[in-house]
């Protein structure tokens, strides 16, 4: 009696629950310690006997199948088991416990009871799981990274048949690179962090907001509406990151591209998932950015197809497999080749020759824009060089250049060593820039423009008529020529209503002392149109298509004043 009362004393004074129960579906409590008070909130009165509840049942639902997995592990293998877990306490807290058990058997080996402690673990789990949130949290915007959003996908997907679909969704903001290089890193890293906090104020708390890297985040929720909830989602993160950011007093203005992607229909693991909202970002890209777009399988294909055409690139420069092709430009009251412009060509060692419009987007997204546009300034400044020497004459070549390289602080320093290195005159350089971009940022456009001004390069604007054709930008700017969009030349000049645009357009040029070229003359017709509204300089397949170089000096060379 003496022995069995201080075996109970001690017992009760350890710090954690004593138990012995029934092996069966509820573990029936058979004994409990008094600490069970301590450990749950309920008394041994309450749960022994399951009288008002079962222990069974103050397991955390999501982690009964783990205990019994660990406790039936445990009376197979006939040794003692551990395992750690949650219960939810009388006051609905949630607790870690940690328990130490071990089948009890009779004669015939047959299990007839349980037998352990449980000792509650909620503080050093918590610091645990703090420790481990700051190593899976990124330093800058304080959301979650990338390893700790792979684990929470994980689970995600693990509960999808109770919690219904999850969404993926991949988002890029748009001139983030133009930020960070307009108004330094610094300033560019208070924007991810507002940023952030703007993501997260649309998302609800069980969704999760986490940063990749760089300008790139992700979102996870749980949809149960499917693509209708996923869809509303990207729309309010749209809106609310078009409303503008005040940095250092500045106000900026930014958007996102949004690739959606959904689980299970999409892919069910998570690199399925995070593959194919990537690809679904860059189709959002490709379609004009600020917008956002659903994955569908088939542009895994044109991603691939992609892929392939970027990683050929990244080679393309090194193997010598850019040419430039010229186009001659023709004064129109002379007929006099005045010039030309410069046109890249890719000839793909297998795929043959693969037009601009289909890898300069390429190379502008994966930021190979900067070296091929280098390229092309001192491929054709020197080429035009060499033919001025040998022809005698001046010739005045353009070169396209990107909307990326016109955000480069490079640029100009680039043009002027160019022009030293080739010894082009600098007028004898004209730079083609679109409309769009200049208007993007039109502070920092005026700038660069003003300085390339300086080294007396002319600077035209391309594809005129096709944008935005604002009176206000054109004045704005220290330009020097429009080229009227083929567009307007080749398709529509039969049209009176385009032909008094493009007199209406030529006007306003010479208005503004700016000499017009036309791109696309195809026919004598349009040339003799083009003539009567006093267009400067035509361009076009009617007097030649683009040229590689040398056919280009033969053609030049064997007209005696060179006239069309
Ligand atoms: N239908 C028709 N087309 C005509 C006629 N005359 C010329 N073209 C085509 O019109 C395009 C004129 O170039 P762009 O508007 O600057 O448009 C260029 C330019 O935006 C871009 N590009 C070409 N080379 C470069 C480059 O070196 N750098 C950059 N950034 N872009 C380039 O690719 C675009 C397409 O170049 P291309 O395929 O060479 O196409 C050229 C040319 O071959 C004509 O009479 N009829």
């Amino acid at each position: 009696m003496e022995r069995n009362f201080s075996v109970e004393l001690l017992l009760n004074n350890l710090p954690g629950m004593v138990y012995r129960c029934k092996p069966d579906a509820n573990w029936t409590m058979e004994y409990m310690s008094s600490w069970v008070k301590e450990l749950t909130g309920y008394s041994a009165d309450d749960l022994l006997g399951n009288t008002h509840r079962s222990y069974a049942e103050l397991i955390k639902p999501e982690d009964r199948d783990h205990v019994a997995y660990a406790v039936q592990k445990s009376i197979d293998a006939g040794k003692p088991f551990q395992v750690t877990y949650r219960i939810i306490d009388l006051h609905g807290q949630l607790r870690w416990v940690w328990e130490q058990g071990q089948a009890v058997y009779d004669e015939h080996q047959k299990v007839v009871a349980l037998e352990g402690f449980i000792a509650d673990i909620t503080k050093q789990k918590k610091s645990e799981i703090a420790l481990e949130r700051m190593a899976t949290l990124d330093a800058l915007t304080g959301l979650p990274n990338r390893a700790f959003l792979h684990g929470h996908l994980q689970t995600l997907l693990d509960g999808m048949q109770h919690n219904g679909p999850v969404t993926v969704m991949f988002i890029d903001l748009d001139q983030f690179k133009q930020v960070n290089d307009t108004m330094g890193h610094d300033a560019g890293d208070r924007l991810l962090g507002l940023v952030a906090l703007r993501l997260q104020r649309v998302m609800r708390p069980d969704d999760m907001v986490a940063r990749l890297g760089g300008d790139e985040f992700v979102i996870t929720a749980a949809c149960k509406r499917g693509a209708e909830s996923a869809s509303a989602i990207a729309q309010n993160i749209l809106s609310s990151l078009r409303q503008p950011f005040v940095i250092e007093g500045r106000e900026i203005f930014i958007s996102a591209s949004i690739g959606i992607c959904m689980a299970p229909q999409d892919g069910k693991t998570k690199d399925a998932l995070f593959k194919n909202a990537d690809i679904a970002m860059y189709r959002a890209k490709e379609a004009g950015r600020n917008r956002c777009c659903f994955y569908r399988m088939e542009m895994s294909e044109t991603a691939n197809v992609r892929r392939a055409l970027e990683d050929a690139l990244h080679r393309a420069l090194e193997r010598n497999e850019f040419v430039l092709h010229y186009q001659p430009r023709v004064n129109l009251t002379t007929m006099q080749c005045t010039g030309m412009e410069a046109l890249i060509r890719w000839n793909h060692p297998e795929l043959g020759q693969i037009p601009p419009l289909q890898f300069i987007p390429i190379a502008e997204e994966c930021g190979l824009i900067d070296a091929i546009g280098l390229w092309v300034l001192q491929e054709a400044c020197s080429q035009t060089q060499r033919l001025i020497n040998r022809l005698g004459i001046p010739l005045r070549v353009s070169v396209n250049i990107s909307a990326r390289q016109l955000t480069s602080v490079d640029l100009v320093k680039q043009v002027q060593q160019v022009l030293d290195e080739t010894g082009l005159p600098g007028d004898l350089l004209e730079l083609e820039l679109t409309e769009s971009m200049l208007i993007e940022d039109m502070a920092a456009s005026a700038a660069i423009l003003s300085a390339l001004k300086v080294l007396g390069v002319k600077l035209a604007v391309d594809d005129f008529g096709t944008g935005y054709c604002g009176l206000a930008y054109l004045q704005r700017f220290p330009l020097d020529g429009l080229k009227l969009d083929r567009s307007f030349v080749t398709e529509n000049a039969k049209d009176k209503q385009t032909l008094n645009v493009i007199k209406a357009f030529i006007d306003l040029a010479h208005a503004l002392d700016l000499s017009v070229v036309a791109e696309g003359v195809e026919t004598h017709e349009v040339q003799e149109i083009l003539r009567n509204f006093c267009c400067d300089e035509g361009q076009g397949y009617l007097f030649a298509k683009p040229l590689p170089c040398h056919e280009l000096e033969g053609m030049l060379a064997s007209f005696s004043h060179i006239t069309f």
